[in-house]
């Protein structure tokens, strides 16, 4: 089915004796926000590379974007964007030249990168701020112009590793109204968070524990499933019994 722009089958990561990624399965519908749980360790980051292109499983199935991770790793990076909390803009680059690197990087033309930068800029009500090192914004805005920036070349498929870390309520709400955007355009979304208000936010949620996937389903279900008032219990109950814990 074309709609499924993520299909993993029995997905396995090990590194030496220790399984990573353990059999995981599931899909990816086309504009679904997917978001994906699991505790410190759980194997979210492990996948997460192996569907961006940047490392090789050890056995199992799975397209992104129509593309074999084990022999197209090329065009998925060409059809997906990727946006981490932790790197993502270059500080000491203003806002208009971090757009433009990133423009340049994915392949657009100097006058579509004008013609969008100007647009962006505008969108994100950052006109005053466009000639301004990234370093002098606050956290909020540099995580919305990198999600901005992510997805910049209209990609298929946006990655996001935990994008609002350390962010205040308010700011990360307004994150999502931009999540939501996209999605409505036909860009799937793809998020790691360990902020169980922005799980309810996902269409569906997998919770992997120790490498498997422990559930996947809409928030609203996995509530019902597990008689929990909030998605904060659901992850406690499937996340109590894991063995792994932060490195
Ligand atoms: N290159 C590697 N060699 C050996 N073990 C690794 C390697 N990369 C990851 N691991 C192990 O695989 C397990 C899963 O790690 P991973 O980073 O995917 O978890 P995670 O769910 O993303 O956790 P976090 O939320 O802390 O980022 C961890 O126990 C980690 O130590």
């Amino acid at each position: 089915m074309n709609d499924k722009v993520i299909i993993c089958e029995e997905l396995t990561k090990r590194f030496g004796d220790f399984i990573a990624v353990n059999h995981i399965s599931f899909d990816v519908r086309k504009g679904e926000i997917f978001g994906f749980l699991g505790a410190n360790g759980a194997g979210k980051t492990t996948a997460m590379r192996i569907l961006c292109g940047l490392s090789f499983p050890t056995s199992g199935k799975a397209t992104v974007a129509g593309f074999d991770v084990y022999k197209q790793q090329e065009s998925i990076k060409k059809n997906i964007g990727y946006m981490s909390q932790k790197f993502s803009l270059y500080e000491n680059l203003t806002v208009v030249e971090n757009i433009e690197f990133f423009g340049g990087v994915y392949g657009l033309s100097s006058a579509e990168i004008r013609r969008r930068s100007d647009r962006l800029v505008n969108k994100l009500g950052l006109t005053q701020e466009a000639r301004k090192l990234v370093r002098s914004l606050p956290l909020g805005w540099k995580q919305k112009l990198a999600f901005s920036v992510a997805i910049f070349h209209d990609p298929q498929i946006v990655f996001l590793d935990e994008p609002t870390g350390g962010v205040d309520p308010i700011t990360r709400r307004q994150f999502w109204d931009m999540i939501y955007e996209a999605a409505a355009t036909g860009i799937t979304v793809f998020v790691t968070t360990h902020y169980m208000d922005e799980a309810e936010y996902c269409n569906r949620i997998t919770v992997m524990v120790d490498g498997k996937v422990e559930a996947l389903d809409t928030p609203g279900n996995l509530k019902a499933r597990y008689q929990a008032a909030s998605m904060d219990e659901v992850f406690y109950q499937l996340a109590r019994g894991a063995k792994r814990s932060a490195d």
